[in-house]
């Protein structure tokens, strides 16, 4: 076996390319080689980032041309309990964040969910989607392109679910635009976010389409699924996890433990969330979803540019006839998997563990229903908590004494 030193020899004599080194040594000896010419381009010290726990081979579906890790601190909130249609029970919720005050903010809204007795939570819509671009010579052909697809769901289903042991095609819709037919592929993907599945499964209905029509593939991917950018169709048509959690705090609980009134609350709410969003022409009607969303994502291995479609939440706020506060976060597409991708990676699978929903459920599905479930209900405590200090104006306060 090379040592690092000759393996980056090698490379600087250009008889091996920087992402070849794997065939060359064990992953963990190809990271210090690629470390030792990283750190020498860069004049930089690179030892903190070599200091990795896991075996580098384990990462090798993960990333290409790896030097090491970045460590991001991991804090929990909680305990919370859930009454979700997966998941039950007390959990902590792992947190993997670099901004001070934010765990603090969730647990400090988890302790209001406990007061109040908990928060619910349930999965209302599933599925992955997957859009292809389609050219045809023109509307007449489109409009045949979109009524072949409806007469042969069940032909495209059989070519698509060829390819996967848990997918299923659960609907496929046509969007035409001229000479542009995009096919929005939905997939039932069970406990794995999917988009490796769904990309796959859609390839193999393309050809069949390509086989049977006369129009083309233009792109496999055609924007109109929408991936890791804002997009209103997920926002309305949701993607991944559709998912709620909502709570009913009785007033003495928001006044003791939030510093604040039910009222002032869900004005908050209407001004900021709603009003605010709308004259921003926001996709987010909430406060901070976005960051709950983040460092859950990071903390149990999911893709994190997909905490753009995380961020398509609307939380609402209201007081009861008997003064109580109610509040929930409807978050359209949140992209989850508790296999596949990073879920897999020693300490995010062991974030996974935290939250008991580590691998495939029973049934499949069930475990990235409880995901969701978490990630939603600590969306909830992350809005209550922020919505309250806005309301006591201690948000500038609280981020100084934490945040810095
Ligand atoms: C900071 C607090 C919680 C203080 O809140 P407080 O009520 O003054 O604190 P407290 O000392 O009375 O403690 C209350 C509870 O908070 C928790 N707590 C308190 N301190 C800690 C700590 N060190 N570590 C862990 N938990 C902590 C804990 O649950 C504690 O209960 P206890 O366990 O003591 O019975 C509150 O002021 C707060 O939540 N502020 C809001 C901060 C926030 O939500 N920041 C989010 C990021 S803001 C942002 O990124 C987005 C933004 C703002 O730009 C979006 C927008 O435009 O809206
Ligand atoms: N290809 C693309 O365009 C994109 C890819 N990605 C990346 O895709 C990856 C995620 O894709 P994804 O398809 O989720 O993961 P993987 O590609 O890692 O595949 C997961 C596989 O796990 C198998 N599996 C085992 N048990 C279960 C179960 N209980 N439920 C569901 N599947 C199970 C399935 O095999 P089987 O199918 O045989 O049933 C499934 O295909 C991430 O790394 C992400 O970053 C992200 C965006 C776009």
């Amino acid at each position: 076996m090379p040592t690092p030193e000759e393996l980056a020899d090698r490379v600087r004599a250009c008889e091996l390319r920087l992402h070849e080194l794997e065939s060359h040594a064990d992953a963990d000896i190809a990271a210090a080689a690629r470390r030792r010419l990283v750190a020498e381009t860069a004049d930089a010290d690179l030892e903190t980032i070599g200091e990795y726990t896991f075996e580098a081979a384990a990462a090798e579906p993960n990333v290409e041309n790896m030097v090491g890790a970045v460590q991001v601190p991991l804090g929990v909130a909680g305990p919370v309990t859930i009454d979700g249609g997966a998941l039950s029970g007390d959990r902590y919720l792992p947190l993997a964040t670099t901004e001070g005050a934010l765990v603090a903010s969730v647990n400090r809204g988890c302790s209001v969910l406990e007061a109040a007795g908990g928060a619910s939570a349930r999965v209302t819509k599933t599925g992955m989607t997957r859009a292809p671009a389609f050219k045809t010579s023109g509307i007449v052909e489109s409009e045949a392109l979109a009524g072949w697809v409806r007469d042969n769901e069940d032909r495209l289903a059989a070519a698509a679910e060829s390819t996967t042991n848990h997918g299923e095609l659960t609907d496929v819709t046509p969007y035409v635009v001229g000479n542009n037919v995009y096919l929005r592929f939905r997939y039932d993907t069970k406990d794995a976010m999917g988009m490796n599945m769904a990309t796959i499964a859609t390839g193999e209905a393309c050809e069949l389409i390509e086989a049977e029509t006369d129009a083309s593939l233009v792109a496999l991917s055609g924007n109109l699924c929408t991936d890791k950018k804002p997009a209103a169709i997920n926002a309305i048509e949701g993607r991944g996890r559709s998912v709620t959690a909502d709570v009913r705090i009785p007033e003495d609980v928001v006044e003791e433990r939030l510093h604040t009134t039910p009222d002032a609350v869900a004005e908050i709410n209407t001004r900021k969330n709603l009003v605010g969003s709308a004259k921003a022409g926001s996709l987010g009607f909430n406060a901070h979803v976005a960051n709950v969303v983040a460092a859950m994502f990071l903390a149990t291995g999911q893709d994190e540019a997909q905490v753009v479609e995380g961020a398509n939440a609307i939380t609402t706020a209201e007081v009861t006839a008997d003064g109580d506060l109610y509040v929930s976060v409807s978050i359209a597409s949140l992209e989850v998997g508790t296999v596949g991708g990073g879920t897999k990676l020693p300490t995010q699978a062991e974030g996974l563990d935290v939250l008991g929903v580590r691998g495939g459920g029973d049934p499949a599905g069930d475990n990235a229903d409880g995901l969701a479930e978490a990630i939603a209900t600590g969306a909830l405590a992350g809005e209550l908590s922020l919505l309250a200090a806005l309301g006591s104006r201690h948000l500038s306060s609280a981020h100084a004494d934490l945040g810095r």
